[in-house]
């Protein structure tokens, strides 16, 4: 007898609720050992009718369940892609990136991707932990991103895609994170080791004046650099440059270390060897620098020639306090002397051997050790001092010098300061004035600076031309008095000459004079 479609409907509902009922019994009171077995087998049932592959990426990872990585790596990944595609969105602010407001996929959101024509699915989920962490401490949840492909592209997927949103991910948190400045020097003599704070300064290329090809040459350069990785391990090279900056005071070799870390987007370790105990302290602090950071060694100089000025202060001030020694009566000569013991000892402990030679093996340990992706930077005031060793290629590969300020890089200063291009009367007779005058950018900058905020761009070029002018003459008597210095140190030197000259030939006639009344 044929069956009503109600009463299949009716059949069907009572199945579905006794299915319902039989699982709800199984969930509740399924041992676990059966439910296991059950769930590996509906999975490879699914598993078998299903041509979709899926790989599960957890958050957290290990015995102590702590972050993985590559979770954060692909969630940063997912978070560029699904911000704009998915419509359920988590929050998150994160202190040590440029953008804190990141962005990521809920629960159960689902985002599609491509790659190489190829369609893949991402999910983010939370499933339960599969065992307690070891200190006891447990997660409610894990959560897990999943990836879903077709199974013919599994090897594209396996070895090119993960590959490829690893690095993308990866090139994004680098990116985004806020460049640290380090430095060895905590403020106290007895701290060794780095310390870090936020690098905010706001220097760039396009900021820094000098000549514009001089400036495409070191950009240049850098970029060379930055893309090098292949070409330095195919060439048996560690992959780091040295700079060496120098230059007279004020003429920007700082604010080039700032620009070239901003462009390059990289740490900056400022080291002060003054600070570092000895060799091995110096070794040990410029291993543990990072890859991708510019180590900066600022007035080179003077760092190396500190231990001799040092002395050289330190009998000064003994030469002093002997001789106010003798003003004052035994009590106060007791006390300083106690004093000055104090003081030696204290001056003792801080005193930095750093040798040249452990500079340079240091330098050079650096680079064999770890040698990924470092700029290491020196500057000086005075490039004639250094030892040629130091600052032979291959340690600094390019000596850079920042030079007083010429028309060129006065350009740029004006459009920084007062956002002027060009000024039909007065720019010319700036041009002549720096080509006359050394004048370094930072004076010219200085100078450039409204001084109050009702001083206009045209009275700020006045007041250059006008200091100009006074540095002109002032370096022109200058000029002059050396001149006549100098007009007298070789007149001095003439009558010297014309003396001496007098004084032999009166002594070669006394002598001649002698030998004749002799042999009479
Ligand atoms: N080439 C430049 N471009 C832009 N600004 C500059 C330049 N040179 C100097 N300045 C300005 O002058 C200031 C001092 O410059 P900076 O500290 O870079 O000079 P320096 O060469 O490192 O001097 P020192 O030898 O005394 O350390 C900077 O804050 C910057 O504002
Ligand atoms: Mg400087």
């Amino acid at each position: 007898m044929a069956m009503g479609i109600g009463e299949i409907l009716s059949q069907l509902g009572s199945i579905a609720a006794s299915l319902m009922f039989v699982y709800a019994m199984y969930e509740q009171f399924c041992p676990s050992d059966l439910r296991k077995f059950v769930e590996n087998y509906k999975h490879k049932f699914t598993d078998l009718m299903s041509p979709y592959i899926q790989i599960t990426f957890n958050e957290s990872s290990g015995e102590r369940l702590k972050q993985s990585e590559t979770y954060t790596i692909i969630q940063t990944y997912l978070g560029a892609n699904s911000s704009k595609r998915a419509k359920r969105l988590e929050a998150e602010v994160v202190e040590d990136s440029q953008s804190p407001l990141v962005l990521s996929m809920d629960d159960n959101e689902e985002i599609e991707d491509e790659f190489n024509g190829v369609k893949v699915w991402w999910s983010a989920n939370s499933k339960a932990p599969r065992r307690k962490a070891s200190s006891g401490r447990s997660f409610d949840v894990v959560r897990c991103f999943t990836l879903t492909f077709h199974k013919r592209h599994r090897d594209l997927i396996t070895s090119s895609y993960i590959q490829h949103v690893l690095e993308q991910g990866k090139a994004i948190i680098f990116k985004n994170r806020r460049l640290k400045l380090y430095t060895n020097n905590g403020g106290c003599w007895w701290m060794s080791g780095w310390s870090h704070t936020n690098f905010a300064h706001p220097a760039r290329f396009e900021t820094l004046a000098m000549e514009p090809e001089k400036k495409e040459e070191i950009i240049n350069d850098l970029v060379k650099f930055k893309k090098g990785k292949e070409y330095y391990a195919k060439v048996g090279k560690a992959w780091k440059r040295g700079y060496l900056l120098y230059g007279p005071p004020g003429t920007g070799k700082s604010t080039m270390i700032s620009a070239i870390a901003n462009f390059m987007n990289y740490d900056v370790y400022d080291l002060e060897l003054t600070t570092v105990k000895d060799n091995n302290e110096l070794k040990t602090l410029l291993i543990e620098t990072s890859s991708k950071s510019v180590i900066v060694i600022e007035d080179i100089d003077c760092s190396l020639e500190l231990t001799g000025q040092r002395k050289k202060k330190k009998e000064k001030d003994h030469t002093d306090k002997n001789e106010n020694k003798e003003k004052t009566d035994k009590k106060s000569e007791e006390e300083d002397e106690d004093d000055d013991n104090d003081d030696e000892e204290e001056e003792e402990k801080r005193k930095s051997n750093v040798t040249l030679s452990g500079l340079l093996n240091s330098i050079d340990g650096i680079w064999s050790s770890c040698g990924g992706e470092r700029i290491i930077i020196f500057t000086t005031n005075f490039v004639d001092k250094l030892d040629p060793a130091l600052i032979r290629r291959g340690r600094m590969d390019k000596h850079i010098e920042m030079s007083y300020c010429r028309y060129q890089a006065f350009k740029v200063l004006a459009k920084n300061y007062l956002d002027v291009e060009s000024h039909g009367d007065l720019f010319p007779i700036i041009e002549k004035l720096l080509g006359e005058t050394n004048m370094s950018p930072a004076d010219v900058a200085e100078n450039l600076m409204p001084k109050s905020t009702t001083e206009d761009a045209e009275s700020c070029l006045k007041n250059l031309i006008q200091y100009l002018e006074i540095a002109k003459e002032k370096e022109e008597e200058e000029a002059k008095k050396n001149g006549e210095k100098a007009q007298l140190v070789a007149g001095k030197d003439k009558q010297e000459l014309a003396q001496n000259y007098r004084m032999n030939r009166w002594r070669r006639q006394v002598k001649n004079m002698r030998n004749f009344f002799g042999s009479c």
